[in-house]
């Protein structure tokens, strides 16, 4: 099964860059122009944030199975603009989309709680990542694959897979501080 997760979110925020740091781990400082449109890498779909491409990106979300939305925890617009992605992608994607926000561009190895109160609102799953030094970037593309993974093949005796649980687990696991 071929499993499309896209990422979203405002121009900026470090779309391109957590790809980059998920697929070749590591971090090309400053180095991409906007993305056109479309990117693309192993089978995630990298979107462009800035409003004159939004009509090509919306043609996506249809055959999303995952995307993860990101904003970028220094610029305030770029979270206030949550809402308004949440709602573009309830009216465009699937209703059963598994949606994961990401608070990116975190300093430190642990995480501070910038805004994370305000996206706990959302209650869609949220984790703060760095593309820069690539924490939980990792973790935030497992959680998702794992998602769909049980979705995809759910065996009736299995107990129901728990992001929330699983990123919680693997948070205490690395040692980092709450961040919910
Ligand atoms: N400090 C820091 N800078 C980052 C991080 N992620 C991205 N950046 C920088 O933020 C800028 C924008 O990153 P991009 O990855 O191009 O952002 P994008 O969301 O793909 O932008 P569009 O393609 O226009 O939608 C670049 O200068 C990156 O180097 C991060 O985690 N920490």
């Amino acid at each position: 099964v071929l499993l499309q997760t896209i990422l979203v979110g405002d121009s900026g925020v470090g779309k391109t860059s957590l790809l980059v740091q998920f697929d070749q781990g590591k971090f090309i400082p400053g180095s991409f122009s906007a993305t056109v449109g479309i990117g693309f890498t192993v089978c995630i779909w990298d979107t462009a944030g800035q409003e004159r491409f939004r009509s090509v990106t919306h043609a996506y979300y249809r055959d999303a199975h995952a995307l993860l939305l990101l904003y970028d925890i220094t610029s305030k617009s770029s979270f206030d603009n949550i809402r308004a992605w949440l709602t573009e992608i309830h009216e465009y994607a699937q209703s059963d989309v598994v949606i994961m926000l990401l608070g990116n561009k975190v300093r430190g190895k642990c995480l501070r709680r910038t805004r994370s109160e305000g996206a706990s609102e959302y209650s869609v799953p949220f984790m703060e990542t760095s593309a820069k030094t690539g924490v939980n970037v990792e973790l935030a593309f497992t959680a998702v694959a794992k998602e769909l993974k049980h979705r995809a093949v759910q065996h009736p005796n299995e107990p129901k897979f728990q992001i929330h649980e699983y990123i919680e687990a693997q948070k205490e696991k690395s040692g980092c501080c709450s961040y919910f």
